[in-house]
């Protein structure tokens, strides 16, 4: 039985005040993490102070890392910085990284290797195009991600490794993928995982939807046997939104 799991990407948003605020409305609404492991993914800047207000059941997500250990990159973050700050998990392969900073799926794997190898929980994002869709390639191009992602990784690795579906036409604005279309996908993801590493991590691995997702939709993307829970974007920014997806359960 895989725990539903629920995080809130910020993103480019909220200051560290605003992040803190934030984090404890969510946690003084006593969400029951005995029935959703959640958590959040602040910017860089933020971890260290909202780690302070969390306890070693909560996600806390670096949204992106660099895959050197350290060195002359100005500009870059690096895993062991991430941990040193409080982070557990990072988000890789998010679509604003493939599609506005033009990482490559290469890039994206040794990132991924590089935060397994350091012991980081790992959410690797996949999702197509809108064309990709329209052209009715979505699942070679997504389950071509997987498999480029996840190159390299063992059976171990894997127990580290969260997949998050996101199709780019459905982030950020308002159009959400039927549940049809989300359990189709995710159902898709499983069996190809299945392949790579066999029926007991395929079960094991939880995939999250992520596109569009808010208060209203929860419960029915929930629904599907094979959505795990969600990454969300905009509704995680207010309290109020994120503590209703959060309590889908009830
Ligand atoms: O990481 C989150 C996704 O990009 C979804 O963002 P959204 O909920 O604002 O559509």
């Amino acid at each position: 039985m895989r725990k539903p799991l629920i995080v809130g990407n910020w993103k480019m948003n909220l200051t560290i005040s605003e992040g803190v605020n934030l984090v404890n409305s969510v946690i003084d609404a006593g969400i029951d993490q005995l029935k959703v492991d959640y958590g959040f993914a602040p910017s860089f800047v933020a971890l260290g102070e909202i780690k302070k207000y969390l306890n070693d059941s909560h996600i806390l997500a670096a949204q992106n890392i660099y895959f050197e250990d350290s060195g002359a990159f100005t500009g870059e973050v690096s895993a062991d910085m991430v941990i040193s700050a409080g982070a557990n998990c990072v988000i890789l392969g998010h679509s604003e990284r493939r599609h506005i900073f033009k990482e490559s799926d290469e890039i994206i794997n040794k990132k991924v290797r590089q935060a397994v190898d350091k012991g980081l929980n790992v959410i690797l994002c996949v999702g197509e195009l809108l064309e990709e869709r329209e052209a009715g390639c979505e699942v070679e191009t997504v389950l071509r991600q997987v498999a480029l992602g996840l190159k390299g990784l063992n059976s171990d690795d894997m127990k580290k490794v969260v997949i998050a579906y996101e199709p780019v036409w459905a982030i950020g604005t308002g159009k959400t993928a039927s549940k049809d279309d989300a359990e189709t996908m995710h159902r898709e993801i499983r069996s190809f995982v299945s392949k790579l590493y066999g029926e007991n991590i395929a079960n094991d691995l939880r995939i999250l939807y992520g596109g569009s997702v808010k208060p209203e939709n929860i419960k029915e993307l929930m629904s599907a046997e094979n959505v795990d829970g969600a990454l969300v974007g905009g509704a995680s920014l207010k309290a109020e939104s994120f503590v209703k997806i959060l309590k889908f359960y009830e």
